[in-house]
């Protein structure tokens, strides 16, 4: 099997589940056209995170990492007309394009998203009492990723679901002395993990559009 066939499932499941539309294709289409890198989740992964929303009742979300709002999207779609997603970026043209996806898809009412390093704006959600997060997707700089799962734990409640993007990492996530900070960083938080005892957790490797990754998923005791 190769990367082809890998996407060439895709999209067949992409096809079956109805896991792409016009809207999704959209975002996409504006992301490319503003120069944003294509590192979005897949269409699948997308149709995953919306599930996982509604699976688990969510009402209040919170995303590290919003690039052009894909996620951010697929998310909100999970959500009851009371919900919320609050989705933190650090580029101020990531997050342009993002409100005008979300404003074009009808949802950005549900989604506040704000300006800056996530570890600035994460102690003023924090400050301001948003939390506890029903769910909180960690998708962001991967060296802070410690510090993200730290703050997911501090505005969480009991039940809620953390999820860590690109944990596996085409496998280099087994190599315990490299030298990539996004590596180390996915490290230290399985590490994180494996050591928090209000964590119940797994990872789901995953192949397809976007190579060989994996989410790491937890649920706080
Ligand atoms: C992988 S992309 C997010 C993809 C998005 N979650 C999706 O699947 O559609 C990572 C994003 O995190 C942003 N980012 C990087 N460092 C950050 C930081 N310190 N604080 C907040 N966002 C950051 C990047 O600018 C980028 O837009
Ligand atoms: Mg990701």
């Amino acid at each position: 099997m190769t990367e082809q066939d890998w996407s060439a499932v895709d999209a067949y499941l992409a096809d079956r589940t109805h896991a792409t539309d016009a809207t999704l294709d959209a975002v996409l289409a504006a992301n490319d056209e503003a120069g944003l890198p294509a590192i979005d989740v897949s269409p699948l992964q997308g149709k995953f995170l919306q599930l996982i929303a509604r699976m688990c009742g969510a009402r209040k979300v919170l995303e590290i990492g919003t690039l052009g709002g894909y996620s951010t999207l697929c998310m909100a779609r999970g959500l009851p007309d009371d919900g919320h997603v609050t989705t933190l970026e650090f580029e101020p043209k990531h997050a342009e394009v993002a409100r005008a996806n979300l404003q074009r898809a009808g949802l950005a009412e549900l989604v506040d998203v704000r300006v800056g390093a996530a570890l600035d704006t994460l102690p003023a959600l924090e400050s301001e009492g948003a939390g506890p997060f029903d769910l909180v997707f960690i998708d962001a700089d991967k060296t802070h990723n410690p510090d993200y799962l730290q703050w997911a734990l501090r505005l969480s409640r009991p039940g809620t679901v953390i999820i860590l993007d690109n944990v596996v990492r085409q496998g280099h996530v087994l190599d315990a002395d490299s030298d990539s900070p996004a590596v180390r960083g996915t490290r230290r938080a399985l590490d994180l993990i494996a050591d928090e005892p209000r964590l119940t957790a797994t990872v789901l490797q995953t192949v397809g559009d976007k190579g060989w990754d994996g989410f790491a998923m937890a649920i706080v005791d």
